[in-house]
């Protein structure tokens, strides 16, 4: 085989598009960062004053949303760099809010397939090997305990200059795994054929190294 597709499923901050750039450099594939998609839609409501709870609202704009990725980890809103700003916390939970209305998960699902047309890709996210890519030739399903996802996302918000509480954000990944989880349209859970790698006690290099093998057998 000579190019495939990864899906990379899991909690919030559970070192998934870390590990998922990583592994998408050593093999020069494509990353698509599906998390940045639903905070884009949750971040252009919060900048048009639409309540996240306004489903209406939050679909009538989606119309005027074009997201796209550039090279770098640059995610580009109506050709405006959002990168950074997608990162704040009112915009994760307005993610994980917006992430649970029909229109909003179709409208970016069927731009997540196009753009994983034709392999030789990485996708990370909450549906991605139960939806997006159900023929994902591997599925990785990363977790890590909750206090060391909290740890590591504070550590980054404070690397990134955002405000960051330890308390605030075990309160808020929490609560954001519970709503994705028992959502009711593809709700995060582990694919059937999924492998899952518990990175609490691992490092970053361990992690990818435990992938890369997974693809060199898939590689055959
Ligand atoms: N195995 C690991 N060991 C230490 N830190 C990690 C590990 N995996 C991820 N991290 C760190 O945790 C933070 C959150 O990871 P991230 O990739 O953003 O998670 P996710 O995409 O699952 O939300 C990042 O700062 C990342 O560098
Ligand atoms: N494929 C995906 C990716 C993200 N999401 C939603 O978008 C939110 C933000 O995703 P993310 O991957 O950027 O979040 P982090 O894990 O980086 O904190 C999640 O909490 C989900 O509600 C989703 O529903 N489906």
């Amino acid at each position: 085989m000579d190019k495939i597709s990864i899906a990379i499923d899991g909690p919030a901050a559970a070192g998934k598009s870390t590990i998922a750039k990583m592994v998408a450099n050593n093999l020069n594939y494509t990353y698509i960062d599906t998390g940045a998609m639903y905070r884009c839609v949750a971040y252009y409501a919060f900048i048009h004053q639409v309540d996240f709870h306004d489903e209406e609202g939050v679909c009538n704009l989606l119309k005027d949303i074009k997201i796209n990725m550039l090279p770098g980890g640059i995610i580009m809103l109506n050709n405006q760099d959002v990168s950074m700003a997608i990162r704040e916390n009112e915009v994760s939970m307005g993610a994980s809010i917006v992430s649970g209305y029909s229109r909003v998960r179709s409208f970016l699902v069927s731009q997540q397939r196009d753009m994983a047309k034709g392999g030789g890709v990485i996708l990370d996210g909450r549906d991605i090997g139960t939806v997006v890519l159900p023929d994902a030739e591997l599925k990785i399903y990363q977790v890590a305990s909750i206090e060391c996802r909290a740890i590591r996302r504070h550590k980054e918000n404070l690397e990134r200059g955002i405000d960051s509480d330890l308390e605030e954000i075990k309160k808020e990944i929490a609560e954001r795994d519970h709503a994705d989880m028992t959502r009711e349209i593809s709700p995060l859970k582990k694919a059937d054929d999924a492998i899952e790698i518990d990175t609490s006690d691992m490092s970053l290099d361990e992690v990818v190294a435990t992938v890369m093998d997974l693809v060199s057998q898939k590689l055959g």
